[in-house]
């Protein structure tokens, strides 16, 4: 899978050289590359953005500058995609978009070339969405929540992680990735490790759950099927919209 970021902030994602991702990078499996915006401007300012046409507070990324790096990276990634034909997907972070769900990372797991596009003050101007769809390139704008951050950087870095490590290869033991929240749909079961007697600083003695102990694995499967819907009821009541 190749990745390539467009941001002002390529410092931002320093921590994709990190951990899992590090090495993924130094295995092959990933190859990632990072764009700052401001190498596509001509002013001595290597400006980004304009004030708002319209009015309004803040200030709005330049098409010129996004036109141009896509121009570059499309070219680029084109001539060292393995088949050269990769398509990409270009992925805008943005609390417009569509809830990037542990579905979406799964989907986007798939894809051969990752773009992300990494908006910052109130936005980037909306003809930058409407040329790429024109030049037929797949967008999708990802939103990781109800909230506002001041870029796309730090959604990338999540989304990236979130799909990163279900590449094949990426993490260690794939086991380890099939019984997680969200990957069945509903919330991670608790857990529990060694000691089975814990005496904590308050000098509560804390065992863990007996049935886990029993080596019983249909008592202990049912067990934690039964606190995964009890814990997804309690605190996601709207995964459950819609299950049989
Ligand atoms: N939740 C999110 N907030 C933001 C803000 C900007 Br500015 C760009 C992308 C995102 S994704």
């Amino acid at each position: 899978m190749r990745i390539d970021v467009i941001t002002i902030f390529p410092e931002y994602l320093a921590p994709l050289e990190l951990s899992l991702i590090g090495k993924a990078r130094k295995d092959g499996l990933i190859d990632v590359h990072l764009h700052n915006l401001r190498d596509y401007t001509h002013d001595r300012h290597r400006t980004v953005d304009d004030t708002p046409v319209g009015g309004g507070a803040g200030m709005v990324m330049k098409p010129e500058p996004w036109a141009e790096a896509f121009a570059n990276v499309l070219a680029s990634g084109k001539g060292e995609s393995d088949d050269g034909s990769a398509s990409p997907l270009v992925i805008f972070p943005n609390p417009a978009g569509e809830p990037f769900t542990q579905r979406a990372a799964e989907q986007r797991a798939e894809e051969p070339w990752l773009i992300f596009a990494c908006g910052r003050y109130e936005g980037i101007d909306e003809r930058v969405y409407e040329y790429l769809a024109d030049q037929g390139v797949r967008v999708a704008l990802s939103s990781l929540g109800d909230y506002v951050l001041n870029g796309g950087e730090v959604a990338v870095l999540a989304m990236t992680e979130a799909i990163v490590r279900l590449v094949p290869g990426v993490v260690g033991n794939p086991e380890s990735i099939v019984e997680e929240s969200h990957t069945s749909g509903l919330l991670e079961y608790p857990l529990y490790t060694k000691p089975a007697r814990w005496t904590s600083p308050d000098g509560v003695q804390r065992d863990v759950p007996e049935v886990l102990l029993s080596g019983h694995h249909a008592r202990i499967q049912k067990w934690r099927r039964e606190r995964s819907l009890e814990r997804t009821a309690e605190r996601r009541p709207d995964l459950l919209e819609g299950r049989e």
